[in-house]
């Protein structure tokens, strides 16, 4: 899989580092107060079990998968919800963690539908922010690096369902996407 990579953006390390610091920082701003983790799936797997196994307070976890890119690298516009949530999120203090927040449509979409289900409040954490792609306005409230405008695989984010698995951030050679 190493081969495939043009250039690593972000180390395991650098990764390793930053997820501690982030899990301070949000155990300080949730303590005494159980929030719901939401992880969005699947991109958010690595990062939330990281970042949960770091924070020092009680929290309750769920997931939500949705899904807009499909095989390829441009967001379809539509996102679908293919897994629900199994608990209620009235009156709760709803924590999102994703992997990346690009044109914000996934997150535009789930900030909307958890305030119609009544969350008392609700932050966005993210690894990664890429602000070049937007194509709504968001803002996470938290987020670990900012990206460049590519196409980024590792550590929870695929390109067609690969690279997911690798510990480190990468930006795939033009010649793997051509192929497809
Ligand atoms: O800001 P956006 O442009 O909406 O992009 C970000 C979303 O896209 C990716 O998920 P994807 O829909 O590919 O599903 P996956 O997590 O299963 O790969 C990623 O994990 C984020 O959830
Ligand atoms: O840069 C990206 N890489 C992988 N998945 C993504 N989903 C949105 N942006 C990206
Ligand atoms: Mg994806």
């Amino acid at each position: 899989m190493r081969n495939d990579m043009e250039e690593i953006l972000i180390s395991e390390e650098e990764i390793q580092e930053k997820v501690q610091e982030l899990a301070a920082q949000l155990s300080e701003e949730y303590k005494d107060r159980f929030p719901l983790v939401i992880g969005v799936l699947k991109g958010a797997l690595p990062f939330m079990a990281d970042l949960v196994k770091r924070m020092d307070i009680h929290v309750e976890l769920d997931f939500m998968d949705v899904s807009s890119y499909g095989n390829s690298t441009v967001s379809s516009g539509e996102v679908k919800i293919v897994k629900d949530l199994n608990t209620s999120m009235e009156g709760r203090d709803v924590l999102i963690v994703e992997d990346i927040i690009d044109s914000g449509l996934t997150l535009n979409y789930l900030v909307e539908l958890f305030k119609h289900r009544k969350a008392n409040s609700i932050k966005i954490v993210t690894l990664l922010d890429k602000p070049t792609g937007r194509k709504v306005d968001l803002k996470p409230d938290t987020a670990g690096f900012i990206v460049p405008d590519a196409f980024v695989v590792g550590y929870g984010l695929d390109f067609a369902e690969r690279y997911r698995n690798l510990p480190f951030i990468g930006v795939l050679k033009p010649e793997i996407y051509q192929n497809q």
